[in-house]
């Protein structure tokens, strides 16, 4: 088995037409090895979002992609749409940065998960129902029972996030894609939707990739990270390499800027 779980190479994407065509991503290329965290930090519209939603088969036909996707040796660029959604559901769950967006307001939290469950593991309605509790129980959510009663409006962004985290663990995938999975999220259950993710590194048997625009909360999860910047490829490396020896004047920037708000942070509580 290849240490690698995904790989990106030469991925480009152009959005418009002949008469304006612009350039989003240029020629980005990493690879996702097993059981690791892989982390992408640049600042808004660096060209993070695009970049997965490319590697997906996400974006809609103004987008022009170029490159390969290697999931598991299947080339995702290449592949016919139901394949693609198959491994989209089973193989590789995404992790969105509101998570309201993902669920309908018209229904209660047990329903959508039940209906997650059943198309995409083929079980019985009893074991779905089975599941979405423990898909909540696993994700220490106090009254379990009672949270999937309640419609996504009825709970906050964090606990939401949580439930989102619990669907797509309880789905096995062998890939989380995790974007700003905190941007939604009040300031106290970042801390409680971060260590859900710390721990599922620590336990569970997936591969990740984390983006966001805060090194501070990429650096504690990932084990490589990417920066990036203008849809470019600024510095890649081991994580722990790239904070304490920063090769480009951009990520020393970032650093600078993390170093700043923890200072202000210290600062404020005395
Ligand atoms: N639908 C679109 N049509 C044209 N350009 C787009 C579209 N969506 C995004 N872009 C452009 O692509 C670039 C990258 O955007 P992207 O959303 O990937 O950035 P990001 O790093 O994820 O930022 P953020 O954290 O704010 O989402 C930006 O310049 C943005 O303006």
């Amino acid at each position: 088995m290849k240490s690698e779980i995904l790989e990106v190479k030469h991925l480009t994407v152009d959005c418009g037409n002949h008469k304006m065509l612009k350039n989003i991503i240029s020629d980005i290329s990493f690879h996702l090895k097993r059981n690791h965290c892989f982390g992408i930090v640049g600042e808004s519209g660096s060209g993070k979002s695009i970049t997965c939603k490319a590697i997906l088969g996400l974006l809609d036909k103004s987008f022009d992609v170029k490159g390969d996707v290697i999931f598991n040796d299947i080339h995702l660029l290449k592949e016919d749409k139901r394949k693609i959604r198959h491994i989209r559901g089973k193989e590789i769950s995404m992790i969105l940065q509101n998570p309201m967006t993902s669920f309908d307001p018209l229904f209660p939290v047990q329903e959508q998960m039940v209906e997650t469950f059943i198309e995409n593991l083929n079980i019985s309605k009893k074991e779905a129902l089975e599941l979405s509790l423990k898909g909540l129980e696993d994700m220490h959510i106090l009254h379990p029972k009672d949270v999937l009663k309640k419609y996504p409006h009825q709970l906050s962004g964090g606990m939401l996030q949580r439930v989102m985290i619990g669907i797509a663990l309880a789905l096995k995938p062998s890939i989380i894609i995790a974007d700003e999975p905190t941007t939604a999220v009040d300031a106290i259950n970042v801390v409680k939707v971060m260590e859900q993710f710390i721990r599922i590194k620590e336990n569970h048997h997936v591969s990740m990739i984390f983006i966001s625009h805060d090194l501070g909360a990429v650096s504690k999860i990932a084990d490589d990270l990417l920066v990036m910047k203008d849809g470019k490829i600024v510095e890649a490396g081991e994580t722990q390499q790239v904070l304490n020896r920063p090769q480009s004047e951009y990520t020393q920037y970032l650093i600078n800027i993390r170093n700043a708000l923890v200072d202000r942070f210290y600062h404020v509580i005395g």
